[in-house]
């Protein structure tokens, strides 16, 4: 008899939503169980499906939340959104009617369960192990935290999608990334990726959906795992993942439109089968030691470009490749910032707690807890954005708004917020942010803004000290 070949997860999730394998001349056609909609990658995708008389094959498969261009101010005076500006209006209203004409479920700003599109899908309950997932939106990845094959596809794949429910896809490697230890208090799970990205590079991912295991990434929560595998993309991966376990069927249990009763006992012996065989083998294998890590911080202009906060700026003149030595030259001109320099005691502008790397109930109690009964930094504007109405119910039910308020930070509205600065929400030319979010290009958050990309405990102690601070001095 011969013994089946040992899977890792990703082939097995591959194999089981092959609709065609793939040939030299054509890519493999892959069944799509779950497609995430926003306002700024749909408009073209339903107007392809417009011109060519085409319905959206499966509505119920289908969901779409606005995020990106939504105001976090609640209505005014009149029951009016202030919106940022007219191409953010007219994005919402065309998603809302695309979403009305085609039949597909909207949670559209003002609603109950509106909010980050890859903050949603997992509280719906929707994200779910051995599944495959896309978004037009490069943080798609975020979902592989269940053990979902989850990645962000272009406009015109959205169009593809919505009108067949299947996509073209040549057949990426695959990378384990394993990650052993146990994190020491003041560090997180921000500070694993951070910390990987310093290691591998922006690049140190391309061609690849990794596959993060090891006992610390096993000890992380579900919201913890969502961090991780959120920046993936940042690496260059194509999608990130981590076997389900106990953990995730625990997260999932509550949730309203994950399987019930013998659907979900179904579902579950299912899940138990998805994690990769032992003698499973990857492309490529990387590793990292989370019982040394430290609070990381990025201090350039790509998420690779990061340190511990306790480091010291890399000076151009130790590298020896020339364009490696020429973007880091322009990284620390457009950062302000002087070769060698400490980063501890850095003045700091702004600080932003949300986005979908962080915006979630844990990432806003751990900076609640750098908050409470402290004040922010009379020199520093904070801004505390949950992830969705959900996040910021259950934040709000524990007093945690009452807490960053009384510190004097600013509590929002969910959205994708100062992530991306096309909502109203920025900092302004040379100011210095702290962020919590995934992204640290040059003007990001604001034409001519600079980032630090950090933990939210990172952020928050920032915020309260005006500078960047290693936040293990702040906790108790
Ligand atoms: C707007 C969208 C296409 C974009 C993405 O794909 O990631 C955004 O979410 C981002 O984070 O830059
Ligand atoms: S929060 Fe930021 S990274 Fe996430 S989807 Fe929105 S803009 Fe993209």
């Amino acid at each position: 008899m011969n013994t089946p070949r040992p899977r890792n997860l990703f082939q097995k999730i591959w194999e089981s939503h092959l609709v065609q394998p793939e040939t030299a001349e054509l890519p493999a056609i892959l069944y799509v169980d779950l497609h995430l909609v926003h306002e700024v990658t749909s408009p073209q995708a339903f107007s392809q499906l417009r011109e060519r008389g085409l319905r959206v094959r499966r509505p119920e498969r289908t969901l779409a939340t606005m995020d990106h261009s939504t105001p976090t101010l609640p209505r005014d005076v009149r029951g009016h959104f202030p919106m940022a500006d007219a191409e953010a209006a007219a994005q919402l209203s065309q998603l809302e009617a695309n979403c009305r004409e085609f039949g597909v479920e909207l949670h559209a700003l003002g609603s109950e369960r509106q909010g980050i599109v890859h903050v949603i899908g997992p509280e719906f309950g929707l994200t779910l192990p051995g599944s495959t997932i896309v978004c037009g939106d490069s943080h798609t990845s975020t979902h592989g935290a269940f053990g979902a094959l989850a990645f962000g596809i272009g406009t015109s794949e959205v169009g593809h999608v919505l009108a067949t429910q299947c996509l073209l896809q040549r057949r990426p490697k695959t990378m384990e990334v394993r990650v052993e230890g146990r994190l020491r208090p003041g560090v997180s799970a921000k500070d694993i990726i951070l910390g990987i990205i310093a290691q591998m590079g922006v690049g140190g991912g391309t061609g690849h959906v990794i596959e993060y295991t090891g006992s610390a990434i096993r000890g992380l929560s579900m919201e913890e795992r969502m961090t991780v595998c959120n920046m993936s993309i940042e690496a260059g991966a194509r999608a990130g993942l981590i076997a389900p376990d106990d953990t995730t069927f625990e997260y999932l249990a509550r949730r309203p439109r994950a399987p019930q009763g013998e659907a979900w006992d179904r579902a579950v012996a299912h899940w138990r089968t998805l994690p990769s065989d032992p003698d499973a083998t990857y492309d490529a294998v990387v590793t990292l030691n989370a019982n040394t890590l430290e609070p990381m911080l990025t201090y350039g202009t790509h998420p690779g470009m990061g340190i511990p906060v306790t480091g010291t700026v890399p000076a151009p003149h130790q590298l020896t490749d020339a364009s490696a030595r020429d973007s880091l030259e322009r990284a620390l001109r457009y950062m302000g910032l002087t070769p060698g320099q400490r980063l501890l005691g850095q003045p700091i502008d702004v600080v932003f707690i949300g986005s979908c790397t962080n915006s979630r109930l844990s990432d806003l109690r751990a900076a609640a807890h750098v908050f409470r009964g402290r004040k922010v930094d009379s020199r520093v504007r904070a801004l505390v954005v949950p992830g969705s109405q959900e996040v910021k119910r259950a934040a709000e039910s524990e007093g945690l708004h009452d807490i960053f308020r009384q510190a004097g930070a600013e509590w929002r509205e969910p959205g994708c917020s100062m992530c991306i600065a096309m909502n109203g929400d920025q900092a302004r030319p040379g100011q210095y942010v702290v962020s919590t979010s995934n992204r640290n290009f040059e003007g990001r958050q604001g034409k001519g803004s600079r980032t630090f990309l950090a933990s939210p405990l990172t952020a928050a102690a920032a915020a309260i000290t005006g500078k960047v601070t290693d936040p293990r001095e702040l906790l108790r």
